[in-house]
């Protein structure tokens, strides 16, 4: 019998730092050939703009839909199709992580491992490890019940952003925690960093746990996303002057900032070699440079927007409005 390859699912809410996680992960010098599926909750995703773009890694995205509904049948096909050229000897690699939408209910997914014959044939689930936002999760677990879910389902839990929260609040958040999910160990992890072999290849995934959480995990696992969260993308051609994207979404999430739940995007930014990546989680923000332009690549803005009845033509208008002066009143 051939070896079952491993698989670790990357769950988490919205904003609270699997692509962070993901990219350490990519970027470390350990060996791992790493296969990666991305879903974005989104029509489209920059999230594979943000990875590493090593040619070692396949990088395979699910967009326009979480993973654990409509497009779990791409789910399926995409690991048959990496198992297939993998066995053709095409690609190669030792391990296959799943980055989940910041809305996924891992049940599904997870029991795509043990529902599908395809799948199990092939593949092991090995752990589900669920990044939890300490600056947000007290929040997110109130509101959102898919949070609830990706802490119950946790083989293990990565708290991200403690730099961010007092030693009170974090003891109450872990508090919180347990009482969701005894059995995960919870470890932080600042910006991603965290010991390989706490997160890949530790058989953590136990059936017999979630049998218990979820009674109907080996049947029919029925789940909605009932809180009406939408999404859009912006596009842009033309050059946008970052100060003036910064202030104007300074602006809208000081309004609606409980609404705006994830706000991401690549920028092209007159004058600048590299794109401005710039990103959101409700009233926090920041902006980095991202990776340089290629000679004749097109440049282009897009921004990802993801809450609840989101303002879009508000967002569309004033991110218009940011078009770099001299281009827009050329245009007039
Ligand atoms: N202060 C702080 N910020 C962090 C930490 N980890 C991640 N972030 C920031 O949180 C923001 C969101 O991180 P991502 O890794 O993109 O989050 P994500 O879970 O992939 O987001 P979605 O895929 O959109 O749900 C980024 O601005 C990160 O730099 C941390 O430990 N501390």
């Amino acid at each position: 019998m051939t070896e079952l390859i491993p698989v670790t699912i990357i769950t988490g809410f919205l904003g609270s730092g699997k692509t962070t996680l993901l990219k350490r992960i990519l970027q470390g010098d350990h060996g791992v050939r790493i296969a990666v599926i991305e879903n974005e909750f989104a029509a489209e995703s920059i999230d594979h703009g943000l990875l590493v773009q090593d040619s070692d890694e396949q990088i395979v995205e699910m967009n326009n839909g979480c993973i654990c509904c409509s497009v779990r049948g791409d789910l399926i096909r995409i690991l048959g199709e990496l198992q297939a050229r993998r066995a053709a000897g095409i690609i190669a690699f030792d391990h296959v992580i799943i980055e989940t939408t910041g809305l996924a209910a891992p049940g599904p997914v997870a029991q795509t491992f043990f529902a599908e014959p395809s799948v199990s044939e092939y593949y092991m689930l090995d752990a589900i490890l669920t990044v939890v936002d300490a600056r947000h999760a007290q929040q997110q677990l109130t509101a959102h019940k898919e949070a609830q879910e990706q802490v119950g389902f946790a083989d293990r839990i990565l708290l991200s952003k403690t730099d961010l929260v007092s030693k009170d609040e974090l003891a109450a958040l872990r508090q919180r925690l347990v009482a969701i999910n005894g059995r995960a160990g919870i470890q932080k992890v600042r910006f991603g960093n965290v010991p390989l072999r706490d997160i890949l290849n530790i058989r953590g995934f136990n059936l017999n746990a979630i049998v218990e959480l979820e009674p109907d995990f080996l049947g029919e696992l029925g789940h909605r996303h009932g809180d009406g969260v939408q999404s859009f993308v912006y596009h842009q051609s033309q050059p946008l002057d970052l100060l003036q994207v910064e202030n104007f979404l300074d602006a809208v999430v000081q309004l609606f900032g409980t609404q705006l739940m994830r706000y991401k995007g690549i920028l092209y930014v007159a004058d600048l070699d590299c794109r401005a990546v710039f990103q959101g989680v409700h009233m926090l923000m920041g902006s980095e440079l991202g990776a340089p332009w290629r000679d004749g690549e097109p440049r282009a803005s897009k921004i990802i927007f993801i809450g609840r009845d989101l303002p879009q033509d508000m967002l569309i208008r004033g991110l218009d409005r940011c078009v770099t002066a001299s281009v827009s009143e050329v245009a007039a």
